[in-house]
């Protein structure tokens, strides 16, 4: 706020000084032309501070603005970023990244080059138009009513070319993210790229992408100089407007010749504001798309679920009945019955592809659009205030993200632990037993995406991570496919042994030793918990978990 006066008030007094330079040339040829020595004197001196005032008061301006300018663009990424993560799983995975990094970078520039800085401009040349007005009134009306009617014809032009600037941004904008998608996606898929020779392909996709990419880009310049190229022509013919009619003025004795430079002077701040206003109001007008992007993602309203809160976790999950369909009438999950109890152990295994991931996403409020109930302690999850819900929960995922930061960072997460509560974490978790052979233990970097470890060394430190924070209920979504078997037992192992802690494995690893340390196997198919109960039972019942069992075995 302080900013914004600031400007507004350099703004303002750096276009009555502009404007009133003509007063000052009006009196120094005046007094030429008399010839008064010592009034000349007084002027010279007069004009020179003046000069410097001005020159000051720009300054102060150029200065105020440009910190202004920083500071909404930083509130803008900062609202945007907040509002991108106040998104639920769901609605954040719906939009590509690479919009969100599109919009958080390349949509913000577009917003400080077409929006605050023309706006800007706009505010200061619109102050000097005024003052200049009220100046020329002064001096001539005849002139000032001429100079008028010059610039009707020029207000014509951006009106004429606002729309299309306005559907070229937007195609632009749209433009921009899809180029930086397929970047991410080239540099993303570097392996695939390199070992199945895809180099040259992606190269002539790439040189169509840059072309597509610069040639959207050179339809808006092309509109913006167009309106440049026909606003400063008409500019120039109202300028020598003012200049003829006031040369008529002398020549019929109505007016002096330092009225006359006044003039001059005068129709230049007429015809300057006119001119960079006309030129900017389609960059403004245009940049309307983009603002409504950007907006979108910082006035996102989880409002799907409740605002409940679910302090503790005592009793139980129930699924009654639950159905759910990512495309019409192809349900993933068919009327579901299960209920987890406090502090137990469950294995999911199926078929692929038959809905376990799924399964576990409802649970912990990635999608809302389901049938039937979910519930935690018999409080409705529609009720729940989602976000709350997951200090209850960690899950881990099959692939771990890694921070490019220490192995300790990675599973503290900028969180304080003592000693004994990470030395737990590593041990349960077997970081420990691999931690001796990094360069400097705990306080190895371990590169961008974890790129300096091994697959199976990620998902032992995404399972430190999630132990270290004491969360009742632990969902292991394949957590351990990239450990061999004696680790992945050893991790199961342990985490069979935490006492108070709930926890929910999806896997595909078959080994009786493991499987029958659970408390109780859900075995699904059609999108049903088909058949439950501990391994031995499952196997002496011989029916689909018995076959699925031997398959797999
Ligand atoms: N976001 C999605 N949009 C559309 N379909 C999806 C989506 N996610 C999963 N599916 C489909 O839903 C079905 C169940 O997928 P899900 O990931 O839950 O299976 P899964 O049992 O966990 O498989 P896997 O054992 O291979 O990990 C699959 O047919 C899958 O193609």
């Amino acid at each position: 706020m302080p900013f914004i006066v600031l400007t507004v008030f350099f703004s303002v007094i750096h276009s009555w000084l502009a404007v009133y330079l003509a007063r000052i040339l009006q009196k120094v040829i005046d007094i030429a032309l008399i010839g008064n020595m010592a009034s000349f004197q007084k002027m010279l001196v007069l004009s020179i501070f003046y000069i410097v005032l001005l020159s000051f008061i720009s300054f102060l301006y150029s200065l105020s603005s440009k910190k202004l300018v920083c500071l909404v663009t930083k509130g803008l990424r900062q609202r945007t970023f907040y509002g991108i993560f106040q998104r639920n799983a769901k609605a954040f995975h719906d939009v590509n990244t690479a919009d969100y990094l599109s919009a958080t970078t390349n949509d913000i520039k577009l917003i400080e080059e077409n929006f605050l800085n023309p706006l800007l401009l706009v505010l200061q040349y619109l102050v000097m138009f005024i003052m200049t007005l009220k100046l020329l009134f002064e001096i001539s009306p005849t002139i000032m009513l001429c100079l008028i009617g010059c610039i009707v014809v020029m207000i014509l032009v951006p009106s004429i070319l606002g729309n299309a600037l306005q559907r070229r941004q937007e195609t632009f904008s749209h433009q921009n993210s899809s180029f930086t998608q397929k970047l991410k996606d080239y540099f993303l898929g570097y392996e695939v790229i390199k070992s199945y020779q895809m180099e040259e392909k992606i190269k002539k996709e790439f040189e169509h992408e840059n072309k597509r990419f610069t040639d959207t880009r050179f339809h808006v310049e092309q509109l913006l100089s167009l309106n440049e190229g026909v606003s400063e022509i008409l500019a120039f013919l109202t300028q020598f407007s003012g200049m003829f009619i006031g040369a008529y003025l002398i020549i019929k004795g109505e007016i002096t010749a330092g009225t006359l430079v006044a003039l001059i002077q005068l129709s230049a701040t007429f015809v300057s504001p006119v001119m960079i206003i006309l030129q900017n109001i389609p960059k403004i007008s245009g940049i309307t798309p983009v603002i409504k992007r950007i907006d979108a993602l910082i006035e996102y309203q989880e409002d799907l679920f409740g605002d409940k809160i679910l302090s503790s976790f005592e009793d139980k999950i129930n699924m009654e009945d639950v159905t759910f369909s990512y495309k019409e009438n192809q349900p993933v999950l068919n009327g579901l019955n299960l209920s987890i109890h406090k502090n137990k152990k469950y294995a999911i295994v199926g078929k692929s592809g038959c809905g376990k991931s799924t399964l576990v996403k409802l649970l912990t409020g990635y999608y809302s659009d389901y049938q039937g109930k979910i519930s935690y302690d018999d409080n409705n999850l529609m009720e729940l205030k989602i976000q709350e819900l997951n200090r209850m929960i960690s899950t881990i995922h099959q692939s771990v993200y890694m921070f490019d930061e220490s192995v300790r960072e990675n599973i503290c997460l900028y969180e304080t632990y003592t000693e004994e509560e990470l030395a737990d974490a590593l041990d349960k978790s077997g970081v420990t037993q691999f931690l001796g052979s990094l360069t400097d233990g705990i306080s190895t970097l371990v590169g961008e995406n974890g790129k300096n470890l091994s697959g199976g060394q990620k998902q032992r430190i995404a399972v430190a991570r999630a132990l270290i924070r004491k969360k009742p209920i632990l969902i292991l979504d394949e957590g351990t496919s990239a450990v061999d078997m004696q680790n992945a037992y050893d991790i199961e192992k342990s985490l069979l042994e935490v006492n108070d802690l709930t926890l929910i494995t999806i896997t595909h690893n078959m080994n009786y030793d493991i499987l029958s340390l659970y408390d109780e196997i859900l075995y699904m198919e059609n999108g049903k918990v088909e058949e439950y109960g501990q391994i031995d039972e499952l196997l002496s019942k011989k029916e689909k978990f018995y076959q699925f069992y031997h398959l797999k075995k």
